[in-house]
This record gives C-alpha cells, structure tokens and sequence, in this order.
C-alpha cells in the first residue's frame, strides 16, 4: 500500500496567498492498525530552492554569501546569517537557477556544477526541497561583484574561506544555517579529502 493509499484529503482552505502560499490541510491519515485518523495541518508552500557550494580545491578555500534574514532575527539571532548562495527555483531547471544565483549573489560565472543530494529541510510544514550543487571555481571565472538584486531588497556580502575556517564557523556557532553546514560537510568528506 503506498503513502498515496493512506492519505483521504477532506478540506483544503486558503490562508494567505500574499507572496507565497499557505493552507490549512484537513486530511484523514490511515493509521498501521487501519484506523482512519483526521489531522489538520498548516502547510506553507513557497516552491522549491537550489543551493550551491563553490570550493577551490588547490587553496582550500569555498565562497559564502553573508545578509539579513529577518525569520532568523526575530527567532533570536543578533547578527547576519552565513550562508550557501542559494535562490528559488521560480519553476525553473534547478541547475539553470543556481547558476544564475551563483552570478548574482557571489559574481561567478562557473563551468561544472554538480548536484550532489536534495533534501526537505522542514518537512513537517513547508513543502520546499531544497537542490545542493558544488562547483569548482577559478578566480578568472569572476564576472562582477555579486551582491544580489537591490531593488528585490537583497542586500550580500561574498566572503571567501579556507575549508578549515568554515569548518571552525560551524562548531562554534558562527555558521548556523542548515543547508550550508550540509554543504561544508559534503565538502570535508568528498572534496578536500
Ligand atoms: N516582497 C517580498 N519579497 C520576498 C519575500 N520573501 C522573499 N522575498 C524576496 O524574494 C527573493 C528571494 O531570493 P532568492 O535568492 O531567490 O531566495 P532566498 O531568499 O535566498 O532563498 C533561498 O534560500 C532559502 C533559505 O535557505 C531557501 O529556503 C529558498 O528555497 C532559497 O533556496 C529575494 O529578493 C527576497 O527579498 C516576501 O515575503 N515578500
Ligand atoms: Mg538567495
């Protein structure tokens, strides 16, 4: 029997379709002993994402981005958050996305870019999945300051790490954003080996 089997959606009703989407999902989930349970769940719905981790192998050094996220202020964090570049798919080709991205937010136009896992970061309540890429970068593949888009009220600073200080970042605390421990992670065990 597949997920789809044991999923009966009742009501769906529209919360917000501001900027991105949230509903509140009525569903009976058909429980291991057969039961049939209801559940209510909020469900934000902001499309899908892409991310990317640049590395120089022979230097030992990654490119992150560093800018104002207000959910993570307002949850408590006094500081600009340390990031992956990364960008919404907007229904696009997730590789075409983060290339784009990559020349936006950190000013590399790069050549190979290689998808390296997806996952859902928060699975109990947006549906996002997030793509993650790296790419080796060059500095003659530097077209432009990066920075992002002012007018969409980006606002990026690009900052260039040896692997080993990124990693130091993350156990102390000073990198605490999801997707860009994964990213550093992925890149201690298969890039700078
Ligand atoms: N007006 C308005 N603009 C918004 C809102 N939320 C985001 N934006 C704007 O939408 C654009 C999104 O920029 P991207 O670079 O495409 O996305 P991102 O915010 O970096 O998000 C990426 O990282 C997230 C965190 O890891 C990911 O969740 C997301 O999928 C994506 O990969 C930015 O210009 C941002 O200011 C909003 O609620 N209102
Ligand atoms: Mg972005």
């Amino acid at each position: 029997m597949s997920v789809s089997d044991r999923v009966r959606v009742k009501d769906v009703r529209l919360l917000s379709d501001k900027k991105y989407v949230l509903k509140a999902t009525t569903f009976e989930w058909r429980r291991d002993d057969g039961e049939w349970q209801t559940q209510t769940r909020e469900v934000y719905d902001r499309g899908n994402g892409a991310t990317l981790l640049p590395y120089n192998r022979k230097r030992r050094t990654v490119v992150l981005v560093r800018q104002f996220r207000y959910p993570a202020f307002v949850n408590g964090y006094d500081d600009l958050l340390i990031e992956a570049a990364a960008g919404m798919l907007d229904d696009a080709d997730p590789e075409a996305r983060i290339r784009t991205e990559a020349e936006e937010e950190i000013g590399y136009r790069l050549h190979d870019v290689h998808k390296v896992f997806e996952a859902f970061m928060t699975p109990g309540a947006v549906t996002e999945k997030l793509h993650f890429f790296v790419a080796e970068y060059e500095p003659e593949m530097k077209i432009g300051d990066g920075g992002g888009l002012a007018d969409e009220g980006e606002e990026i600073e690009v900052l260039e790490l040896s692997i080993d200080e990124a990693l130091a970042m993350i156990a102390d605390g000073r990198i605490v954003d999801a997707k860009t421990i994964m990213l550093l992670q992925y890149a201690a065990l298969h890039v700078f080996r």
